[in-house]
């Protein structure tokens, strides 16, 4: 499983170029990607690039490893942004958000003129919700009035508790997540939206028409899926 993200986070460094402003996205494989960039940064095969992480894990990890960071209020555009993912439909809609880091991360990849997925193949599903939940960041207050009002959608939705913490998860804006189980989406698209407008939820975890690259890997090898 580490050899494939290794090897999609390696395909990556194809699409990045001299100049380039990068979207860093969260998670072990883009962990592998922000690592590898460091090392060509260094080397000087890349020069003047520049990253924009999409939380505290890619912004310290970045630093780590030599690439500089930037904030979204101080570029014109990005160029590209890279990232993980919990699910991919057949359509390239994706769930995000296992790390919590799923606003940040839709607020640069929605805004970057390329956005490249990186997964290994056990992420591929035939509809959104097969396997994973749906992560939903809401506001701390709301969090109990939303739980409820998502069994409209016959979702089933758990606050998600923290890991060496005591209480539930606060994501990096101060939030809390949670984590709804819905039996089949059948339009991405339509549920971002329908989630999205519950007073109260922050941003979800789908990710509807954003993808234009997602490069999975497989035993075979890296196969390109593209929109
Ligand atoms: O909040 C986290 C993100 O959406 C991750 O990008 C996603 O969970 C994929 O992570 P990984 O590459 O570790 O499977």
């Amino acid at each position: 499983m580490e050899e494939l993200k290794r090897m999609v986070a390696k395909e990556a460094l194809k699409y990045v170029d001299d100049d380039m402003i990068i979207g860093l996205g969260t998670g072990s494989t883009t962990a592998y990607f922000i690592q590898m960039l460091g090392k060509k940064l260094m080397t000087g095969e890349l020069e003047d690039v520049y990253g924009i992480p999409t939380s505290h894990q890619s912004r310290l990890l970045a630093l780590e490893s030599g690439v500089p960071v930037v904030s979204l209020d101080e570029v014109d555009a990005i160029d590209i942004a890279i990232d993980g993912a919990d699910e991919v439909d057949q359509h390239l809609n994706l769930i995000k958000g296992r790390g919590a880091a799923l606003t940040m991360e839709k607020i640069i990849e929605y805004r970057a003129g390329t956005f490249i997925v990186l997964v290994d193949e056990s992420k591929l599903v035939e509809y959104l919700g097969q396997k994973m939940p749906v992560p939903i960041e809401v506001i701390p207050a709301a969090w109990r009035a939303i739980k409820e009002e998502l069994e409209v959608f016959n979702a089933t939705a758990e606050l998600r508790m923290g890991v060496k913490k005591d209480g539930p998860v606060i994501t990096d804006n101060g939030n809390f997540i949670l984590d709804a189980k819905f039996e089949r989406i059948e339009d991405p698209l339509d549920m971002e939206i329908e989630l999205n407008n519950i007073p109260g939820v922050v941003e979800n975890g789908i990710f509807a028409d954003i993808a234009d690259i997602v490069l999975v890997g497989t035993k075979e090898g890296v196969k390109k899926l593209e929109r």
